[in-house]
């Protein structure tokens, strides 16, 4: 897995991938370096977009590409926001506005309904006409907290409560997180699927 491009523009997937690959002497380089413009995620599911994000960063850089697609399901939801997990509150990304709005609509569900998990969808495409990507997941299972704790991590952290540790996602040390969590999960499994496991 040499010069292998991270399709991605979040800040917080790029620190946990590479603090997950510093061990195994892989390093993988934000797409940001190349000026990949960003895709868009018109895909029904987290592997449409994954795939649709990795294609366009080998597009532009022919070089092999991985890309995370993932986003959070509530049960009282029906499963939203889901694959539209980023754009939920309406901008790309605004995740006080997402949070807020995930809070509002939750309002009156007690804990026992607040069932919440973390899906991660990772692909690695050789290049953009690769007929054969390998694609890994990983789920995350925990409940929606009913107000925002801490201050670590990114996105719907702070509002993700994890049992086994008894704290918010956002209050993890960032090694606990990525032994625990989806995206932790589906960079192993992809590891391993690449022979490097
Ligand atoms: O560990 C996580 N902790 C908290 N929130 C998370 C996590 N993992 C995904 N999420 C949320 C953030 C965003 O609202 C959506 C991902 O959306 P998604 O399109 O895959 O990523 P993105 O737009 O932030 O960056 P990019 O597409 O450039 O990779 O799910
Ligand atoms: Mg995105």
């Amino acid at each position: 897995m040499q010069r292998t491009v991270f399709a991605s523009n979040n800040a917080g997937k790029v620190a946990e991938v590479a603090e997950l690959l510093r061990p195994t002497g892989h390093t993988v380089i934000p797409q940001s370096e190349y000026l990949v413009p960003e895709a868009e995620e018109t895909g029904l599911t987290f592997v449409e977009n994954a795939l649709i994000k990795a294609r366009n960063a080998c597009h532009h850089t022919s070089l092999p590409a991985i890309a995370d697609d993932s986003g959070l399901e509530v049960d009282a939801l029906q499963g939203e926001p889901g694959i539209y997990s980023s754009r939920y509150a309406g901008e790309h990304g605004d995740d006080a506005a997402n949070n807020s709005l995930l809070l509002g609509e939750l309002a009156g569900v007690a804990d026992a309904g607040r069932t919440a998990r973390f899906r991660c969808v990772m692909v690695y495409l050789r290049h953009a006409e690769d007929p054969a990507p390998l694609i890994c997941q990983g789920v995350w299972e925990g409940r929606i907290l009913e107000a925002p704790r801490g201050a670590g991590g990114f996105g719907y952290d702070p509002v993700f409560w994890v049992p086994q540790e008894g704290c918010s996602a956002a209050e993890l040390p960032p090694e606990t997180k990525n032994r625990l969590s989806h995206r932790g999960q589906a960079l192993r499994a992809l590891l391993a699927a690449l022979g490097n496991g």
